[in-house]
């Protein structure tokens, strides 16, 4: 039996996260399953408590567990790329959660848990990452997406924001991203950007945001990305520009199922290495976090990260 780890963030959904890991925990106990349980204390804690657990463990593989949010899950992942030995695995504790909804985990966290002691047995998958290079020459990856202009806008807004808590307690936390892109379209400056991929340089005029996905969701269940896979060793890119603030509230509707790819406005581009730039510096996020600011590179890598999860419609 593989040697498990949990890493847990009492904070994701703004407290409630705790409460979910007390059920884990029950049904572990019970279970008799050996594991070590980690609490994250402050932000960057996640990845600090990988390297703990990686130099503890040296050279032995272990899985690593987040029980949390995305931001949660974004900060270990940026641990465990530089140990090989460590796989990962998701339990969905957070308010947006879209890593589960991209990587075919249940929703339910008990779900997931026993979705998560049958994959124990199984081989790993290897999926796809993103990596940034910012412009201080640091690598950041995401598994989600990453974006420039008004979704980080809104991914700032959110981390930062009062109203989450209110709709976490009537259990609408996902509902923080449409209430600040409500709440943005009408005062957002569109700005010009220069997207370079593959080598391709293409100049876009009036951009709302640019995003680069790994899977297909972003901000609690948009589907911004349809065609996004973290196994085809590609990323796909979405760019809305020249579009009214009236129309994009219009185009908004449609990314719940994808519809907003139809429109002329929302191009779409799939490639492995995308250069981000623009006249004035632009926020930027990775996996909904604060990432700084352009020019920005991103390049796809290839298989790099194993995760327990095989649900079907996944490789
Ligand atoms: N003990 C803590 N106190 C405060 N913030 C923390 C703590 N532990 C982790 N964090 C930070 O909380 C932020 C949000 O965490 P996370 O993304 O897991 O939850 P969420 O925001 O509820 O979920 P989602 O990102 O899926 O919407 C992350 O930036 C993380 O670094």
């Amino acid at each position: 039996m593989k040697k498990l780890y949990f890493i847990i963030n009492p904070q994701a959904k703004n407290g409630r996260c705790q409460k979910v890991w007390r059920k884990l925990e029950k049904i572990l106990d019970e279970q008799n399953i050996s594991y070590e349980a980690f609490f994250t204390a402050y932000h960057g804690h996640g990845k600090e408590i990988v390297q703990l657990i990686s130099e503890k463990e040296t050279g032995k593989k272990v899985v690593i567990v987040v029980v949390g949010g995305d931001g949660t899950m974004h900060e270990v992942v940026n641990g465990a790329v530089v140990n090989k030995h460590i796989q990962l695995a998701y339990i969905p504790g957070g308010s947006g959660n879209d890593f589960s909804r991209g990587f075919g985990i249940p929703r339910n966290p008990v779900a997931a848990l026993y979705h998560l002691l049958r994959q124990l047995k199984e081989e790993a998958s290897l999926i796809d990452l993103g990596r940034i290079t910012n412009k201080d020459e640091e690598y950041i990856y995401f598994v989600n997406n990453m974006g420039v202009g008004l979704d980080a806008h809104i991914a700032r807004k959110v981390n930062l924001s009062k109203i989450k808590k209110l709709l976490n307690r009537v259990s609408l936390g996902k509902l923080v991203y449409v209430y600040f892109l409500l709440k943005s379209v009408f005062t957002y400056q569109r700005s010009s950007i220069e997207i370079i991929i593959d080598g391709k340089k293409i100049a876009f005029d009036s951009t709302w945001f640019v995003t680069v996905s790994n899977q297909p969701f972003f901000g609690g269940g948009m589907k911004i990305s349809p065609n996004a896979s973290p196994f085809d060793g590609q990323l796909n890119i979405t760019v809305v520009h020249n579009l009214s603030r009236l129309k994009l509230l219009f185009v908004f509707i449609t990314v719940f199922w994808g519809g907003h790819v139809a429109f002329k406005e929302v191009e779409t581009f799939t490639g492995s290495e995308i250069r981000i730039s623009s006249p004035d510096s632009i926020q930027a996020h990775a996996d909904g976090e604060d990432i700084g600011c352009t020019p920005l590179t991103t390049i796809t890598c290839r298989r790099f990260l194993p995760i327990l999860s095989k649900a079907s419609g996944m490789e």
